[in-house]
């Protein structure tokens, strides 16, 4: 039987490592049941704050909660929370077959079946150990060992990012597969989105370890509207709204703006002479955590 999926969340979260401020007032909440993006830029606060989920730390300040709890004071919270991680929680010098002996002995929820499946797909073979493996294969060893865990909340952070795009693609599969029989929590890291944002149903964005937009993936692709047309007819539309980008080419220029627009203000704009389009998340994104402004 699936357990019931784990909800999370951290509000007013400080996490300082000596002068380095790497969360910095977080506040989030990650809903039970549902698959949420963790998108930032190198360096944003991605692992600190997964690192808390997963009780691998605790905050310098602030509260962080896993099903209701102090993830921390909780054994039973805690041994339902699996973080995967690109260092990999493997016994690195025997037989691959050790850790999923490991794992099956450990884990409440694990599935043999899934992961030897998960194995023959990402071709690892058993009895080679962890650190013979390529690179690809150790992270793809990592993403099988947090599938099968069928943990009330998974965590990948970045785990994908060594293996080749069939094995991505491959990976990308298996999640949603084994998400639709047996869902649960699951939080994905990323910096790469177009290829993963597929997956995603909310999609939280940190930026300097602070979160800037926690919200269903739709909705926020909903935000970024890109404005193109001649210069004073677009400026008077964009004067109204949060400019995220400018372009000028002579007389025409482009604008990302942070706003949804609905079906009226598009045929409002377009009778204006402006070309009306949708902002990609991987742009909205790179917009909204550029260092500078427009
Ligand atoms: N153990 C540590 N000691 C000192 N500073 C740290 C430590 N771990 C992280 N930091 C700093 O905290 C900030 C956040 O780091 P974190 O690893 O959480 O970011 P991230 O979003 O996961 O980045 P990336 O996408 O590059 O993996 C960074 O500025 C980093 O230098």
């Amino acid at each position: 039987m699936t357990p019931a999926p784990f909800g999370a969340e951290l509000r007013d979260v400080v996490v300082r490592y000596g002068d380095e401020q790497a969360l910095d007032g977080a506040d989030v909440a990650f809903r039970p049941g549902i698959i949420t993006g963790l998108i930032g830029r190198n360096g944003a606060g991605k692992t600190t704050l997964l690192s808390l989920l997963a009780s691998l730390r605790r905050p310098t300040s602030g509260t962080v909660r896993v099903d209701g709890v102090d993830p921390f004071e909780d054994p039973l919270v805690m041994a339902g929370v699996h973080l995967v991680r690109e260092s990999g929680d493997v016994i690195g010098d025997e037989p691959v077959r050790r850790t999923l002996r490991y794992y099956a002995a450990t884990r409440p929820n694990w599935s043999t079946d899934l992961a030897a499946e998960l194995l023959d797909v990402f071709a690892i073979v058993t009895k080679k150990s962890p650190n013979s493996l390529s690179r690809g294969q150790r992270s793809a060893l990592g993403a099988v060992l947090g599938l099968a865990s069928r943990a009330p909340l998974t965590i990948f952070d970045e785990v994908y990012l060594s293996m080749d795009a069939p094995s991505r693609y491959a990976f990308y599969d298996a999640v949603l597969a084994d998400y639709a029989e047996h869902p649960r929590t699951i939080i994905i890291s990323s910096h790469l989105i177009e290829e993963v944002e597929r997956l995603f149903e909310d999609v939280v964005i940190i930026d300097r370890g602070r979160v800037l937009v926690a919200d269903s993936a739709d909705a926020i692709r909903a935000r970024g509207t890109g404005l193109t047309g001649p210069a004073d007819a677009v400026e008077a539309i964009a004067r109204e709204h949060t400019v995220l980008a400018r372009q000028r080419l002579g007389g025409v220029v482009r604008v990302t703006l942070d706003v949804a627009l609905d079906d009226d203000a598009r045929r409002a704009v377009r009778a204006a002479g402006v070309e009306v389009d949708s902002v990609g998340l991987q742009d909205l994104f790179v917009h909204l955590t550029r260092k500078e402004t427009p």
